[in-house]
C-alpha cells in the first residue's frame, strides 16, 4: 500500500555489542526531546532504507556500522506526527561511539533493562519485540 501523503519515514539502528542495546536521548532542544530512541533519522530523496541508515548513524555519531536484517516496521500516530519507523539490526564496524551530535546521552542496555527507559513512543514496538525475541531463545 502507498503511504500517506504526510507519514515519515525513519530508519534506526538496533546496534548489540555482547547482550546490550545503545540506546541515545534526544537532545531537549528536538522533538521529542528527552525521549531514548534507537539512532537514525529520516530518508533524503532516492535513498534506500539501509543507505539512509549508514549515513545517519556516520553523521551523527560518527561510526560505521555494517546493517543485518530488518526487525520491525511500525507506524505510530504521535504529536501530530505519522511516524513509520522501520528498525535494522546492526553491528559497529570499528570503534563504538562515544558522542552524537543529536543526543545528549549514549548508553548501553540489556534488553530486559529495555523498558525501564522513557522511549519515543514510535520506539515501543521495537522494544516489545526486542524482549519477546530475547524471552524465546
Ligand atoms: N532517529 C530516530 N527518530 C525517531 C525515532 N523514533 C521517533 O519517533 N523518531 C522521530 C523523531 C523525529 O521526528 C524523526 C526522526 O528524524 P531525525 O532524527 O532525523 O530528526 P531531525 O534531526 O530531523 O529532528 P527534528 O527536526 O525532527 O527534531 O522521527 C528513532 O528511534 N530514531
Amino acid at each position: 500500500m502507498a503511504a500517506a501523503h504526510n507519514e515519515l519515514q525513519v530508519v534506526a539502528a538496533i546496534i548489540m555489542r555482547e547482550h546490550e542495546v545503545l540506546a541515545c536521548r534526544r537532545n531537549p532542544d528536538k522533538t521529542f526531546g528527552g525521549k531514548w530512541e534507537f539512532p537514525g533519522g529520516k530518508l533524503e530523496p532516492g535513498e534506500s532504507l539501509r543507505e539512509a541508515l549508514v549515513r545517519e548513524i556516520h553523521e551523527e555519531l560518527d561510526v560505521l556500522i555494517e546493517v543485518g536484517d530488518e526487525l520491525t516496521s511500525d507506524v505510530t500516530t504521535t504529536d501530530g506526527l505519522v511516524i513509520k519507523l522501520t528498525c535494522f539490526r546492526a553491528s559497529l564496524k570499528a570503534r563504538a561511539p562515544e558522542r552524537s551530535t543529536d543526543h545528549d546521552a549514549l548508553t548501553w542496555v540489556s534488553i530486559s533493562s529495555l523498558p525501564g527507559l522513557d522511549w519515543a513512543p514510535a520506539d515501543w514496538p521495537a522494544v516489545r519485540v526486542l524482549q519477546s525475541t530475547e524471552a524465546a531463545n
